[in-house]
């Protein structure tokens, strides 16, 4: 690109176009810092956002280790969890009500988020930076009377939902993402072609299904003591036990909330054509309360998993498996033109 939109929309010639500054700066030109690399690729908000992760991960463990009720209480492997007769408290607990409706379900609300978003954030940011700005407006409605005030609110009403609506390539992009996220979230966790990546690595590294609690079972089963899939051992009576298994619900929290997080941020972050006083009004009233909520309450759930369920190397491969979908989909088009053509980047 030879030049680059300042925020009135008016084009400035970027220092490559003429070649008296490309000439100094190539003289002085210093080679780019890490630190340059990684703004050029990420927002530091979007940075931010994903450090995150490996922090509440930390914090979560460094507080089972601190908190005297989870020391005292014995850590099971095989349940990946502390005894729920021993757990040190209501969240330590496999069944309590949000693991049941929101981790176990998660997929279907960060959908629900994520369509909220689009359909309505989206749209209405859009909508938002194309009318005049909100001081102007205010300005002119002084000048006008009852009945043209009226007429203009309706409008700008009108405008708003008409946003939703209207398909846009953005909207187009950022449903492409889903649908690309969603598709590793099911390759990792739910079907690969047969079993899940997840329960493929925990066999590949020696894991099996040991039926402990069925005598039927277990005679059933003979020699042949493992089944495929980790639901299937479950449904059995048996324990998925020995290999290496990678925290689904480090995965599937990190995944989900990020990608959410990325698509949201970015657009704040990123769009430079709305005011940032516009963009807040916009989310406030449209899928801010949604997003907020689903991604909020990921990161409680990620803070409780790291702190009361897996080992440190089961949540941290949980981590890398969601970061390199995360890396795929919202990093991968950043350095490469053509991926970026076909997923594009949050508000760009
Ligand atoms: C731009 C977005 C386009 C979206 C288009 C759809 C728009 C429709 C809008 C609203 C309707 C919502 C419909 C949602 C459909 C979503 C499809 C689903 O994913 S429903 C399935 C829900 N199931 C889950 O979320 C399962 C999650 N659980 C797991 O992955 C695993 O249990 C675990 C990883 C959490 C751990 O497993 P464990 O066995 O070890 O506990
Ligand atoms: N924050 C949390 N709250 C409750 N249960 C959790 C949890 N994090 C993990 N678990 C439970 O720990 C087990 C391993 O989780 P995962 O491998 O998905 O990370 C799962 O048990 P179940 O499969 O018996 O339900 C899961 O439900």
């Amino acid at each position: 690109m030879s030049a680059s939109r300042r925020p009135n929309g008016v084009s400035k010639p970027s220092p490559r176009a003429s070649p008296n500054t490309s000439t100094k700066t190539r003289s002085t030109k210093q080679p780019p810092t890490i630190s340059d690399t990684l703004t050029t690729l990420l927002h530091p908000a979007e940075g931010l956002l994903l450090l995150t992760y490996p922090s509440l991960l930390l914090l979560g463990s460094i507080f089972s280790l601190l908190d005297p009720s989870a020391r005292a209480a014995p850590y099971s492997a095989s349940l990946q969890s502390h005894p729920p007769d021993m757990a040190p408290n209501y969240f330590a607990l496999k069944k309590n009500v949000f693991n049941i409706w929101f981790v176990k379900v998660g997929w279907f609300w960060f959908t629900v988020a994520w369509a909220v978003w689009v359909l309505m954030g989206m749209g209405m940011m859009r909508a938002r930076s194309r009318a005049p700005p909100r001081e102007k407006t205010k300005a002119r409605i002084v000048e006008l009377d009852d009945d043209e005030e009226v007429e203009q609110e309706a409008e700008e009403e009108k405008e708003e939902k008409d946003a939703t609506l209207v398909l846009t390539p953005q909207k187009l992009q950022s449903a492409l993402r889903w649908v690309v996220v969603t598709f590793w979230w099911t390759v990792v966790t739910q079907w690969c072609f047969g079993p899940a990546l997840i329960d493929r690595g925990f066999r590949l590294t020696g894991g099996q299904c040991e039926l402990m609690q069925s005598d039927t079972a277990r005679q059933e089963m003979g020699d042949v003591r493992e089944f495929v899939t980790a639901t299937a051992c479950k449904i059995a009576g048996g324990k998925w036990k020995g290999g290496h298994d990678i925290s689904g619900h480090v995965f599937i929290l990190v995944l989900g909330s990020a990608s959410l997080g990325l698509e949201v941020l970015g657009a704040m972050v990123n769009d430079r054509r709305a005011g940032a006083e516009e963009k807040q009004a916009q989310l406030g009233r449209w899928g801010w309360g949604i997003v907020v909520g689903v991604v909020g309450m990921s990161w409680w759930m990620l803070l409780m998993t790291a702190a009361y369920f897996h080992t440190w190397f089961e949540k941290f491969t949980g981590l890398s498996t969601a970061f390199v979908g995360i890396a795929v989909v919202y990093i991968l088009p950043r350095i490469l033109p053509g991926v970026r053509d076909i997923l594009g980047v949050p508000g760009r």
